[in-house]
């Protein structure tokens, strides 16, 4: 029996490992992390991460072929192909801070390797990398391998949240990048067999180590650019009277450009698109290409403009300021059927209304107290670190309180701003709101998710991005 190990038990490497083991039977999957917390919760009833269908999955092969565990080194050494899923954060000290890629959680992953195996073993990059780490790790694996032959293969993870399951049964494609050489040729076949058992062999592309590990990167830069893109014709179109979903619309049905990922939003958010756009950009620095760099970090610059711009829009529509008025905060994850909240433009959105001291009422119907609580004190990037490594105990913000209910978090608020997508918001009874809210009432719709006419007849100002601007907002000089 093939026996996979995967080192990193998150939001990749849990899924991933239990798609793999439910369409693999015949292989035994060990996913291992070193947080305790983590590996209980995955052998509990409640997972620690909440993905639509992961649930049935993992209750259909856990202790059959599906284990998870602390103890990496017994597991890594039992295993013939190791995945590597731990946090590849943005560096924040040191050379290339705030920008490169911290591989310390990687490069410890890589020792340990070479440390336990009495075994060839090929490794698997599943965490995004920059370009040509395979050659570092290569050398830690290869620097004391006492004999033994290792393989490195880069097979980028593509999943998104919310629809991982189904990002994972039904891929686009599975990448899979590996030495130019018959051993090389060999470990691409390994990992390919896996894949097939529910792959069609048509979506299984294979390329070679450093195609692979940029693919990553570039696709993540092309998707977020996109949403910049859109994001930056939302500005213009509430300058001109035009309607962003009409305009992406009619952009979108051109067969070049496609329909999908033209959604204006408040801004993108998520562990990945900053960290790894903000990774080529240093890649590209590194290499010479200054202008390439000053191209992709204007994807950055739009998204951080598109957050600001809706901050300045409530706090300008509602006479200039929001000091001490309640505004409610309708979701805090950065995109719906997620509890992540890592990068979520809300917690800038949050932060820049509390500089303007308003008092704020959030509710998201995945998100805990805690985790708001921690996102709001924390400094950036320290959420994408282990667990166990993040501050423990963050300050308490006293002018934010969290809520299980949307109607709870509206009652006597002076505002309304929707920052996460979920379905429930569509479904909120507004007239209902309406009636308990401070007047005038206002909604910042930062996801377009309500039907701004219907709510402007309830008496509502409301404000949504890209659309036409109601009258209040028109006479206001213009924010930026
Ligand atoms: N989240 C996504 O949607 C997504 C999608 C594609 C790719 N990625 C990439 O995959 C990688 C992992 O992302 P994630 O979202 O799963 O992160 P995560 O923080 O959810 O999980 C990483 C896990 O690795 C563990 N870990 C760190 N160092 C370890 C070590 N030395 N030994 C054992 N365990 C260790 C941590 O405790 C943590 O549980 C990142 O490189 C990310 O960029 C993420
Ligand atoms: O039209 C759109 C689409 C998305 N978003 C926002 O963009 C962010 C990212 O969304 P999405 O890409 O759906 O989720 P992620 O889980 O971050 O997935 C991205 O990042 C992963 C990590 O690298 C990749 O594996 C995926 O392919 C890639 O889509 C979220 O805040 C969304 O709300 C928009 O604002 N408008």
């Amino acid at each position: 029996m093939v026996k996979i190990c995967c080192i990193g038990a998150g939001y990749v490497g849990g899924p991933t490992m239990a798609v793999i083991a439910y369409k693999c039977p015949d292989i035994e999957v060990a996913v291992v992390d070193i947080s305790v917390p983590r590996i209980s919760a995955w052998n509990s009833d409640q997972l620690p991460i909440y993905e639509p269908g992961l649930d049935d999955v993992v209750k259909h092969c856990r202790c059959k072929n599906l284990f998870f565990s602390t103890d990496v080194e017994k597991h890594v050494f039992e295993a013939d192909i190791v995945f590597v899923s731990v946090n590849t954060p943005t560096k924040t000290r040191g050379l290339g801070a705030g920008k490169a890629a911290d591989l310390t959680y990687w490069e410890s992953a890589a020792r340990m390797i070479a440390d336990v195996s009495k075994s060839d073993k090929i490794v698997v990059e599943k965490s995004t990398v920059p370009v040509k780490t395979a050659e570092a790790i290569e050398k830690i694996l290869t620097h004391n391998s006492k004999g033994i032959n290792y393989q490195i293969l880069s097979n980028p993870e593509f999943l998104a949240e919310g629809t991982a399951i189904q990002d994972l049964f039904n891929p686009d494609r599975v990448l899979i990048g590996g030495r130019e050489t018959p051993e090389g040729y060999k470990a691409v076949k390994a990992l390919k067999d896996v894949y097939s058992h529910w792959v069609p062999e048509d979506r299984i592309l294979t390329t070679n180590l450093w195609s692979a590990e940029l693919s990553k990167l570039a696709a993540n830069a092309f998707l977020a650019q996109r949403i910049s893109s859109v994001n930056a014709m939302s500005a213009l179109c509430e300058a001109t009277g035009a309607d962003v979903s009409q305009v992406a619309y009619a952009v979108g049905t051109d067969s070049r450009i496609g329909p999908k990922f033209l959604n204006a939003s408040v801004g993108f958010g998520g562990s990945c698109f900053q960290k790894d756009i903000l990774n080529l950009v240093y890649i590209c620095e590194c290499n010479g290409l200054p202008e390439v760099a000053e191209y992709w970090k204007q994807v950055i610059k739009i998204n951080d403009y598109q957050k600001s711009r809706f901050v300045n829009r409530i706090v300008s529509s509602m006479f200039n300021t929001v000091a001490n008025k309640k505004v409610a905060i309708l979701g805090f994850a950065f995109k719906k059927d997620t509890g992540d909240t890592r990068e979520t433009p809300a917690i800038d959105v949050c932060q820049g209304l509390l500089g303007d001291k308003a008092q704020l009422s959030i509710y998201d119907p995945q998100v805990t107290e805690d985790q708001i609580q921690r996102d709001l004190s924390m400094n950036k990037f320290d959420w994408d670190h282990p667990l166990h490594l993040q501050p423990m105990s963050p300050t308490t913000k006293k002018k934010v309180h969290c809520v299980w209910d949307a109607y709870e978090a509206t009652k006597d608020a002076h505002a309304v701003c929707i920052l996460t997508e979920w379905d429930e918001f569509k479904k909120l009874d507004f007239q209902r709101i309406y009636d308990n809210m401070q007047k005038p009432a206002f909604v910042f719709d930062g996801r377009n998710v309500v039907d701004a006419n219907k709510l402007r007849e309830i008496g509502f100002i409301v404000y949504s991005i890209g659309k036409p601007l109601d009258a209040w907002l028109k006479d206001l000089p213009a924010v930026a």
